[in-house]
C-alpha cells in the first residue's frame, strides 16, 4: 500500500525541450530510511530533487509525500506537508545571527507571516525550538555571531539546522558534505545522522565514504532512471551498477 512508503516516484519522467532528462524514475522509500543518490555526472540527480521539492513540474509520472500526490505542487506547498530541502549557504541570511536564521526558519514553517497576533503568540515557542535547533547542530556557543562570520563547516551546519527547523519527516541533502576536509567530513557525516534520526533523509552524494558512511540504502540514477536500490552491500556487488558506474568509481576511491 502505497501509504506505507515516505516518499515514492512512480514513472517520473522531465524533458528539457526535446531531451528526456529523468525517464520513468521509480523509487518507494519507507519511512526513516536514509536514502543516498548516487550516479555519474549528468544523470539527472539535481533533476531529481528538484521535482520532487517542487522546482521543477515533471512532464509525467507521479511523486507521492506519505501517499499524497505532490507532483507539479509549487515548493511551499510541499514543504507545508512535510518536505524539506537543504539550500545552499548562500541562501543563509548573513547579516542575521545564527540564531536568528533558525529563528526565522522555525517562524516560516510555523506559517506566521501575515498573523501578527499568533506570531506574538508563538514567538517564545519559536524561540524555544531554535534553542533546541542550535544545540543539535552543535551551533549554541556561535548563537549570536552573524552567519556572514562563520566557517563554511559551520555555515553548512547552519544550513542543515535551517533546513530540520520546521520540523519536516523527510529531509533532502544536496551533496552536504561538498567542500570539507576528511576530518570535517566525518564530524558532519555523524551530525547528519544525528539531525536526522527517525526522519527519512536523502541525500545527493559523490563521495562514496559519505555514502557508504551514512546510508541504509543507495539509489543510484544512470540516464534518468534508477537502476538500483539496495543496501550499500547489495548495490556494491551488483553487476548492473559495477558496469554503469560503481565500478570505477570504487576502484577510484580505493586508490584515493
Ligand atoms: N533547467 C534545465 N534546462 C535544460 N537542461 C537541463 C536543466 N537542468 C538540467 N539540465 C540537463 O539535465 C541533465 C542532468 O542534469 P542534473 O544536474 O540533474 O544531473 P546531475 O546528476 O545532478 O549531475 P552532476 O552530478 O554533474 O551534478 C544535464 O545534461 C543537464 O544539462
Amino acid at each position: 500500500m502505497s501509504t506505507s512508503y515516505a516518499l515514492e516516484l512512480l514513472d517520473l519522467r522531465k524533458n528539457f525541450g526535446k531531451t528526456e532528462i529523468i525517464r520513468g524514475a521509480q523509487l518507494q522509500v519507507r519511512a526513516g530510511e536514509r536514502v543516498a543518490v548516487i550516479g555519474p555526472n549528468g544523470a539527472g540527480k539535481s533533476t531529481l530533487f528538484n521535482l520532487i521539492s517542487g522546482r521543477f513540474a515533471p512532464s509525467s509520472g507521479e511523486i507521492r509525500l506519505h501517499g499524497e500526490r505532490i507532483a507539479g505542487l509549487p515548493p511551499y506547498q510541499i514543504n507545508r506537508r512535510g518536505l524539506a530541502r537543504s539550500f545552499q549557504v548562500s541562501n543563509l541570511f548573513t547579516r542575521l545571527s545564527v540564531f536568528e536564521n533558525i529563528r526565522c526558519a522555525v517562524l516560516w514553517s510555523l506559517g506566521h507571516r501575515y498573523a501578527f497576533w499568533k506570531f506574538l503568540a508563538d514567538l517564545e515557542d519559536a524561540n524555544e525550538r531554535a534553542e533546541q535547533v542550535l544545540a543539535m547542530i552543535k551551533l549554541d556557543r556561535r548563537r549570536d555571531v552573524l552567519a556572514m562570520n562563520l566557517s563554511y563547516a559551520e555555515a553548512r551546519a547552519l544550513e542543515i539546522g535551517i533546513t530540520i527547523a520546521g520540523g519536516s519527516s523527510v529531509i533532502l541533502l544536496d551533496e552536504p558534505t561538498a567542500g570539507m576536509s576528511k576530518s570535517e567530513t566525518q564530524r558532519f557525516i555523524q551530525l547528519i545522522r544525528e539531525v536526522t534520526e527517525g526522519k527519512t533523509l536523502l541525500t545527493v552524494e559523490h563521495d562514496m565514504g559519505v555514502v557508504f558512511g551514512l546510508a541504509d540504502k543507495i539509489a543510484v540514477l544512470v540516464y534518468g532512471e534508477v537502476i538500483a536500490f539496495d543496501t550499500p552491500e547489495a548495490v556494491r556487488a551488483n553487476a548492473r551498477v559495477q558496469e554503469a558506474y560503481l565500478g570505477s568509481v570504487l576502484a577510484e576511491a580505493a586508490h584515493g
